[in-house]
């Protein structure tokens, strides 16, 4: 399994913002995005996921059989962590687990190797900022996808937590998964291929 992505450009608002980009990510590897604010990291990912379109180019998910749905085999974890502040946490995770499928890990499991053991009834909106960025990692936990997508995942997290998702991350890849990180900050993925997408912000020939 493969993900290629050919020629890519985007704009936002009638504004270019990068062209010309190609990657090929292989299982079992990371790229890591980077690039000064207003670079495009967000946007790229966004277009990765399917949540905007290109300008140009296209991104397509190889396997050996041929091309498998990108969309469904992939999660993001974008700025926003994308849970009901008003359910508990088991509850969001317990939502997650069933609109992606796929159960993985089970939910008690997830919730402790992210380091939040006996939260799991307080409802989402509680939790500090690092404590949802947790539960929102402990989302890419419960079901199965091969692919991860994530934007600065480790914001807001204290030391010890960006340990154990570098951890999380290394294990993902060694039992085949892809992770696709813009990030500011290292995310402890020392063999990760890398873009710096400021290398990409003038605008390409047609
Ligand atoms: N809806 C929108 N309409 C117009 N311009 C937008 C829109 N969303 C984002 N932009 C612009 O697109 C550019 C790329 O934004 P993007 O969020 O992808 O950058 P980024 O590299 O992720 O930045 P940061 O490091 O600050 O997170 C920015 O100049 C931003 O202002």
């Amino acid at each position: 399994m493969r993900v290629v992505v050919t020629d890519l450009a985007a704009e936002r608002g009638g504004q270019h913002i990068f062209s010309g980009l190609f990657f090929s990510l292989e299982q079992g590897n990371a790229l890591v995005i980077t690039g000064e604010n207003g670079s495009g990291k967000s946007t790229l990912l966004r277009i990765i996921c399917g949540l905007l379109e290109p300008v140009r180019g296209f991104i397509r998910l190889e396997s050996g059989e041929g091309l498998l749905d990108l969309q469904s085999s992939l999660h993001y974890l974008g700025h926003q962590n994308a849970m009901k502040p008003s359910l508990s946490v088991r509850e969001n995770l317990q939502y997650w687990r069933t609109f992606n499928g796929n159960p993985h890990i089970e939910i008690d499991d997830a919730l402790e190797q992210v380091g939040l053991i006996g939260i799991d009834h307080l409802p989402f909106g509680y939790l500090s900022t690092g404590q949802k960025r947790r539960v929102s990692i402990a989302k890419l936990l419960v079901s199965y996808r091969p692919i991860w997508v994530v934007d600065e995942p480790t914001a807001g997290l204290d030391e010890a937590s960006e340990k154990r998702f570098a951890n999380l991350m290394k294990r993902h890849l060694a039992e085949g998964g892809m992770i696709i990180a813009a990030t500011h900050i290292p995310l402890g993925l020392e063999g990760a291929q890398r873009i710096d997408l400021g290398a990409y912000q003038t605008e390409s020939a047609d």
